[in-house]
């Protein structure tokens, strides 16, 4: 049977970032991927015009309508907006009982525009951190987070990834892309301790929606029945092969998408190795 996986996130009309890399990921994975959107933002590789939130009762009544109908095997989710949008999303989630979450706690994007509210960090930390199974933060989200200051080495982000998981979430991914150096390293921690995942660095200039990405992999994998650390490890991996891929497109003039190619043939619903 082919997964069911679903994206909570706003939109990214040049399809870099947001529901649409998602559904792309979630489709190169052979998995089928659903979408319930929290904002429109204008916005293209150089950055956000504007944001039309989606009013939160219609963003409870779109995961309602979903939930009543359809299996969910997995769930990611990205920009959230405001701290409305986070609580609805909290309570319908936890409602159904909804299963295997990714939280990637998308706050400000690449271009430095703002997507989530300021005063909304607390309402992620408090809500809707207790109910997922794996955030994915980068250096900027986990010291808002925590209120600290932002990890400036590999050593520190292990410290600040076992703190965010004393906040009360089961796994952390703390993505260490704004780190300079020849790779890029993240740090998983999960209940077996924590574990560098490193990668070398792809010198491009598209990085857009790379979290977006390496989140909404991760959600499919896991949705296809890999344990959370190899759905994790697989995800980064994908991603690494999408930023080359990249090389491939010409998408506008400012920080580029990745390229979404088809690893997996999935003939029963399972990646073929
Ligand atoms: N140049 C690069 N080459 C290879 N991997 C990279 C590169 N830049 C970032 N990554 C990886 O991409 C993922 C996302 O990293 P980053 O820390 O930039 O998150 P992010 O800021 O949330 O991303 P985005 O804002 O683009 O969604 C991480 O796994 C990181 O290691
Ligand atoms: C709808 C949406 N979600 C997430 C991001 C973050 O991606 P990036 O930091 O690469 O701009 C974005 N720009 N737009």
């Amino acid at each position: 049977m082919i997964p069911n996986v679903l994206t909570i996130a706003g939109t990214d009309p040049s399809g870099g970032a947001g529901v649409q890399a998602d559904l792309k990921t979630f489709s190169a994975h052979g998995t089928y991927g659903m979408a319930v959107t929290t904002a429109l933002v204008a916005q293209t590789t150089t950055g956000v015009s504007s944001v039309l939130e989606i009013p939160a009762s219609f963003v409870a009544d779109q995961l309602r309508t979903l939930f009543d109908d359809v299996r969910v095997d997995a769930v990611k989710i990205g920009m959230l907006s405001d701290a409305e949008i986070i609580r609805t999303v909290a309570a319908v989630l936890s409602e159904y009982s909804a299963r295997e979450i990714v939280l990637d706690p998308v706050m400000v994007a690449k271009s430095g525009d703002r997507l989530l509210a300021a005063d909304a960090v607390r309402a992620l930390r408090e809500e809707l951190l207790p109910h997922v199974d794996l955030i994915t933060p980068n250096l900027p989200e986990a010291a808002d987070l925590l209120g600290e200051v932002e990890s400036t080495d590999t050593a520190g982000m292990a410290l600040q990834a076992e703190r965010l998981a004393a906040l009360g979430v089961k796994r952390v991914l703390l993505k260490g892309g704004h780190l300079l150096g020849a790779s890029s390293v993240d740090v998983l921690h999960t209940e077996s301790g924590s574990e560098y995942l490193s990668h070398e660095r792809v010198v491009t200039s598209n990085d857009h929606g790379t979290g977006c990405t390496l989140s909404a992999a991760a959600a499919a994998l896991r949705a296809q029945g890999h344990d959370w650390p190899s759905a994790v490890r697989a995800a980064k991996e994908y991603l690494t092969g999408a930023m080359r891929a990249a090389e491939l497109l010409d998408v506008g003039r400012g920080h580029g998408p990745v390229h979404h190619f088809h690893r997996w043939w999935p003939v029963d619903g399972a990646p073929l190795s």
